[in-house]
């Protein structure tokens, strides 16, 4: 009964201590290759090996190693093999943390000040204050909740949208594709937190750009290929959008000739927002093989018919 943690050795290093010292009695291995294909029930994976299943014919559940699922095949896997998200306290905070950067960054124009400063341009540039400016949350999953309550100090409009309805304390939640104009008409900063599934590819696209008020800014913390890029360098282009700040792109990293690279509306960084920490994932992750044993219902458990 044994968990492979089949990803890079260095961090597996750092879950085995974990694993070792909180739960002694669930076998731990971060190396494939010494460890007996039949003895694998719990698999965690980021990209999954090919051939998991005849590879592993004892395997329980695939564990993925980050908050996203879409890079796993989840068509190739039997129906009834368990895939749970990785959702720990230390990926929240860390998009929090993140969202709340770009925020803060588009509000107070600081890409206007990285490039005045290579200008050596002193000049101030108005701003509102944050109870007038309306932030508005693509995705109301676990990790859109740590975003929207790390802003709400802030004094931020916020709102939601998502596809089923919500609602949550102090958020103007919409729903649907019918709920979309109405959220995007009132979003001057809007994130995407949205899972990459093939209703969400390239929802950031022209259309939607056009129907947030002019001179909106995107934050993408989603996965790359829900942004249409073109459709970005058209609106940056035109003053549609402002700004975007882009943690994911499509591919990883972006050719080296690139336009994002070198464009001065666009924050770009290396799919870093926020990063599964050990000391508390694994926690997460006992906790669901011990539910898992028990017969009691997994946290993240993916829901085949919707892919996250
Ligand atoms: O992108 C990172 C993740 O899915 O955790």
């Amino acid at each position: 009964m044994t968990f492979l943690y089949h990803a890079d050795a260095e961090r597996g290093m750092e879950w085995a201590a974990l694993f070792a010292q909180r739960a002694p009695d669930i076998a731990f291995s971060f190396r494939p290759h010494e460890t007996h294909p039949a003895d694998v029930r719990y698999l965690g994976v980021w990209h999954p090996p090919a051939d998991i299943v005849t590879t592993y014919p004892n395997l329980q559940v695939l564990f993925s190693l980050g908050a996203g699922v879409d890079q796993i095949d989840l068509a190739a896997l039997p129906s009834d093999l368990p895939v749970v998200r990785m959702i720990e306290p230390g990926i929240c905070d860390g998009m929090a943390e993140y969202a709340t950067l770009g925020v803060l960054a588009l509000h107070r124009h600081l890409l206007s000040y990285v490039s005045q400063q290579r200008h050596g341009d002193w000049r101030g540039i108005r701003f509102g204050p944050a109870a007038e400016l309306r932030v508005g949350i693509m995705g109301l999953g676990v990790l859109a909740r740590a975003v929207i309550n790390r802003l709400r100090p802030f004094g931020y409009v916020l709102s939601g949208w998502s596809r089923s309805a919500h609602q949550i304390e102090g958020v103007h939640c919409h729903s649907g594709e019918s709920g979309l104009p109405a959220f995007l008409a009132h979003c001057n900063i809007v994130i995407c937190l949205l899972p990459l599934t093939g209703e969400t590819a390239g929802i950031l696209n022209s259309t939607l750009f056009n129907m947030l008020p002019k001179g909106s800014a995107l934050i993408n913390c989603g996965r790359g290929e829900h942004l249409v890029q073109a459709d970005l360098l058209v609106a940056l282009e035109t003053g549609q959008l402002s700004g975007a700040v882009l943690d994911v792109t499509d591919p990883e990293p972006l050719a080296a000739n690139h336009p994002f690279w070198s464009h001065e509306k666009i924050l770009l960084t290396p799919h870093i927002a926020s990063m599964t920490q050990p000391d508390t994932a694994v926690d997460a992750v006992i906790a669901n093989i011990r539910r898992h044993r028990s017969g009691t219902a997994m946290v993240g458990l993916v829901d085949r018919t919707r892919s996250y």
